[in-house]
């Protein structure tokens, strides 16, 4: 899925709001990508104009190469998605729930057992819906979704008012999906909750692309791509890396630190090895993403001033 420029203003009594402002994101065929940014940024509404709901005032998506909504209609069986809460009738089980909604689309019933068993719900499919727990009602919604057998699911917020083990359960879920060869979006404003199952993230502020790639690579960036290096001689390594115009601290814990180092990590272990210098032991250093997602998006109050300047062109014009 590719999105380009995309912006969506809304008229409130108050003036324009400007609800996404010109976004750019790329989620990669296959896994999981994590759609991340405050409450506010413009996720939800960047959710439903990708799947038709909403219009865009301009720019371009395209899913699986079609650009939509135009061509929604040859992609929408591929997709699969939960908005908002989905209803299903509390008096009937799981399982017949999801049978009158296979019956509504036409989808043979065999295939509910299957969807049950994917999202862990096969030996609960014979329950009342209304004594699920939150986690189990979330994953009977991402059962329905997969009646279709989608290539792409996108869930906005699935794990909002579920407590650690059915956000677990949730997450579980979608790294399962993502493993059949699935591509899963799944929006949230918690970091730590998408990070742990995500292959890839855009982090969004304002309406507009903070950041985006993979986990790992962010990790990296957040961390300044330093290396903690565990070595025989560190006095004598430490040495060599400085003549390398790298930036080298020891660690209380005898490691060392190295700063401003090679992109490349072999290009250190080669370093060293040169000079009969063995790495034990060689991590990149992580900074915790979350505290560079709070970065990223601290200045969000600058988004609320930007809004009132458009609230108040509008206003004068
Ligand atoms: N129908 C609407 N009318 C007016 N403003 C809207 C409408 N829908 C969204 N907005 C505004 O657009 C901005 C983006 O909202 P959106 O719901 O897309 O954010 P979000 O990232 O999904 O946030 P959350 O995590 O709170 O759901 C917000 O400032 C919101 O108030």
């Amino acid at each position: 899925m590719v999105v380009e420029g995309l912006r969506k203003t809304y008229r409130t009594r108050r003036g324009v709001q400007v609800a996404v402002a010109g976004l750019d994101m790329t989620v990669p065929r296959g896994g999981v990508h994590g759609f991340l940014g405050p409450n506010g940024a413009g996720k939800t509404t960047t959710i439903r104009m990708l799947l038709g709901l909403i219009a865009a005032d301009s720019g371009r998506a395209t899913i699986f190469g079609h650009p939509v909504p135009e061509e929604l209609p040859q992609v929408v069986d591929r997709v699969g998605a939960i908005v908002e809460q989905p209803r299903f009738f509390p008096a009937f089980t799981g399982r017949q729930n999801l049978r009158l909604l296979a019956q509504g689309i036409g989808i043979p019933t065999p295939k509910v057992d299957e969807v049950l068993e994917q999202v862990g719900l096969g030996g609960r499919g014979r329950d009342r819906f209304g004594g699920y727990s939150l986690g189990m009602k979330q994953r009977l919604a991402v059962a329905a979704t997969l009646l279709k057998d989608p290539d792409l699911l996108v869930f906005d917020e699935p794990t909002n008012g579920l407590d650690p083990a059915g956000i677990h359960e949730i997450r579980a879920t979608m790294r399962g999906l993502a493993d059949q060869g699935r591509t899963v979006l799944v929006s949230s404003h918690i970091l730590s909750e998408v990070q742990l199952v995500a292959d890839t993230v855009s982090i969004i502020g304002r309406g507009r692309l903070l950041a985006e790639g993979s986990v790992a690579e962010l990790l990296r960036v957040a961390g300044g791509g330093a290396l903690r290096v565990a070595v025989g001689e560190p006095g004598r390594a430490a040495d060599l890396l400085r003549e390398r115009g790298w930036g080298v601290e020891p660690t209380p814990e005898g490691r060392l630190l190295v700063t401003g180092g090679p992109a490349d990590p072999a290009e250190l272990t080669r370093a060293l090895a040169d000079q009969g210098l063995w790495v034990r032991e060689l991590t990149p250093v992580q900074s915790d993403l979350e505290s560079y997602f709070l970065h990223l998006t601290a200045d969000e109050h600058l988004g609320r001033a930007q809004h009132e300047e458009v609230r108040d062109e509008a206003a004068a014009g």
